[in-house]
């Protein structure tokens, strides 16, 4: 950075190529990425965009100052989906405490989750909740933008619904480049018989008594409708990112899903509401994690949760450090679809095993530039990955590669065992032992290689009394 600008390209959506990254304001870089509905675990595909905004959090902490970034990261927790699951899982319960449960219960789970990925905690994570009424702080809320786009003439009311009107948007549909007619062709007509134009979608819908609602009131044409309603999806998105990061901000996230209609209707309304030319200046979105070439969704029921992949033993007859599946993900560029299998935990847990060896207790140096810039190309993780193993034992020193890792995230330290940790690992001695006697060496050297990925290495030995087998341990560290 010797020019003093940040060496970073992204691949912009808006745009549809690499640009480079200049933020608004070098002081404050504000980031906003979509958050989980809180309903039920995360499955492995949740936790990509949440590896991948790290490591770009982490990344633009590096450039422009730890304290000089907002990230913000919402938590969905009003939806029809988490009042489904209430009313399944918590019946004898008022919905009110029922749904708390839910999404109480669910968000906790995440937190541990993305923290057991070794994420940092983004710097705010509002709930959606909390931003549907006016606010004491004179935060923005979903109400009020509403309203103003209710008197900006963007959205109308039908049949207890309040509605974008996508007509009075010159450039609806920019983000995923889908024109208005094209989307009118397939529209069911007859079900939306009470939308302007097929496109339009819900701000504010009405409940009935056994729904959640918020009492709101909306001045439409000099007349007050009042509707005890709940909000849709998209409006809480432009309400949180408004609320922390302004009406204009500079990067945007999430899965691919989301393009549209999340993000383009995200777009529609912030920018209708605020009379604006942009929401955010780049559009980034990752790619798939998919099984058999079909992305993991929990509609599918084609899904690991994180939970049971870092506790269970259901993916692989085994459970997996949270490492392994952070440099899973991160071998493979994140706009690319990821086919999630074994073999690829498998080839991580070799490479984390590596890169323990070879970093020992060495404290951590510099970013070799070459690595920087490899990441800075549109977050190569993949190509950084590659050209970092590659300089193990070819100059690079313990701690520049430590520090590098860092970036990324990964810990290739070994931690301290606990009292708990110490006592499973004296059963997997033994029960390696156990596998040595009976000559299933295959096994032994398995449990012998996990164990040196979760960096404890083994040591084979004899008693020099009785001269039977024994084995020692020491922690990588
Ligand atoms: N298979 C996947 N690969 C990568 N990202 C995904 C995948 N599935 C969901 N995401 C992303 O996870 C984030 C959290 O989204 P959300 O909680 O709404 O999940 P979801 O859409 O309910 O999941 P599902 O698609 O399984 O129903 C979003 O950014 C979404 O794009
Ligand atoms: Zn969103």
């Amino acid at each position: 950075m010797t020019d003093g600008t940040p060496k970073l390209r992204l691949y912009n959506t808006l745009a549809r190529e690499k640009q480079a990254f200049l933020p608004i304001d070098a002081k404050n870089v504000r980031m906003y990425v979509c958050g989980p509905t809180v309903y039920d675990y995360a499955h492995i595909g949740n936790a990509r965009p949440a590896i991948v905004f790290d490591v770009l959090f982490r990344l633009l902490r590096h450039l422009y100052g730890d304290d000089h970034v907002t990230y913000a990261r919402n938590i969905t927790d009003v939806d029809d989906k988490i009042n489904a699951r209430a009313l399944r899982d918590h019946p004898g319960l008022p919905l009110n405490d029922a749904i708390r449960k839910v999404t109480e219960t669910t968000a906790a789970q995440y937190q541990k989750d993305v923290q057991a990925l070794g994420c940092l905690n983004p710097t705010v994570q509002p709930r959606a909740t909390e931003f549907v009424l006016p606010r004491a702080d004179g935060k923005a809320d979903m109400v009020s933008i509403i309203q103003d786009l209710i008197k900006r003439g963007h959205a109308y009311e039908a049949e207890g619904e309040i509605l974008f009107d996508t007509r009075s948007m010159a450039d609806y549909g920019a983000l995923s480049k889908r024109p208005l007619d094209e989307q009118q062709a397939g529209a069911r007509v007859a079900v939306d018989a009470h939308k302007r134009n097929p496109a339009d979608f819900v701000l504010w819908k009405s409940s009935s008594a056994d729904e959640p609602g918020w009492d709101a009131s909306f001045e439409v044409d000099g007349q007050k409708i009042p509707i005890r309603g709940r909000p849709g999806w998209h409006i809480e998105c432009s309400a949180m990112s408004a609320a922390y990061l302004g009406k204009v901000f500079d990067i945007h996230g999430g899965g691919l899903d989301l393009i549209f209609p999340h993000h383009e209707n995200e777009i529609a309304q912030s920018r209708c509401a605020h009379g604006t030319e942009v929401m955010a200046n780049y559009w980034l979105h990752n790619g798939f994690v998919q099984v058999e070439g079909r992305k993991m969704s929990k509609s599918e029921g084609n899904f690991v949760t994180i939970a049971e992949l870092l506790e269970t033993d259901k993916f692989g007859g085994r459970a997996w450090p949270g490492e392994v599946l952070r440099l899973a993900m991160l071998m493979t560029h994140y706009r690319e679809p990821i086919d999630f299998s074994v073999r690829k935990l498998q080839e991580a847990e070799n490479l984390v095993a590596r890169a323990r060896s070879f970093i020992g207790n060495t404290p951590a140096s510099n970013v070799p530039s070459e690595f920087l810039e490899t990441i800075g190309d549109d977050l190569n993780t993949a190509a950084a990955l590659n050209w970092l193993f590659s300089q193990r034992g070819e100059g690079i020193a313990a701690g520049e590669f430590r520090a590098a890792a860092e970036l990324l995230g990964l810990d290739f330290t070994a931690k301290q065992l606990d009292a708990d940790e110490a006592e499973k690992l004296t059963a997997r001695i033994e029960q390696r032992l156990q596998l040595i006697r009976a000559k299933d060496w295959g096994e032994a050297d398995r449990i012998r290689d996990e164990l040196l990925a979760e960096g404890v290495q083994l040591k084979d030995g004899k008693d020099p009394a009785t001269g039977e087998r024994i084995t020692t341990w020491e922690v990588n560290r």
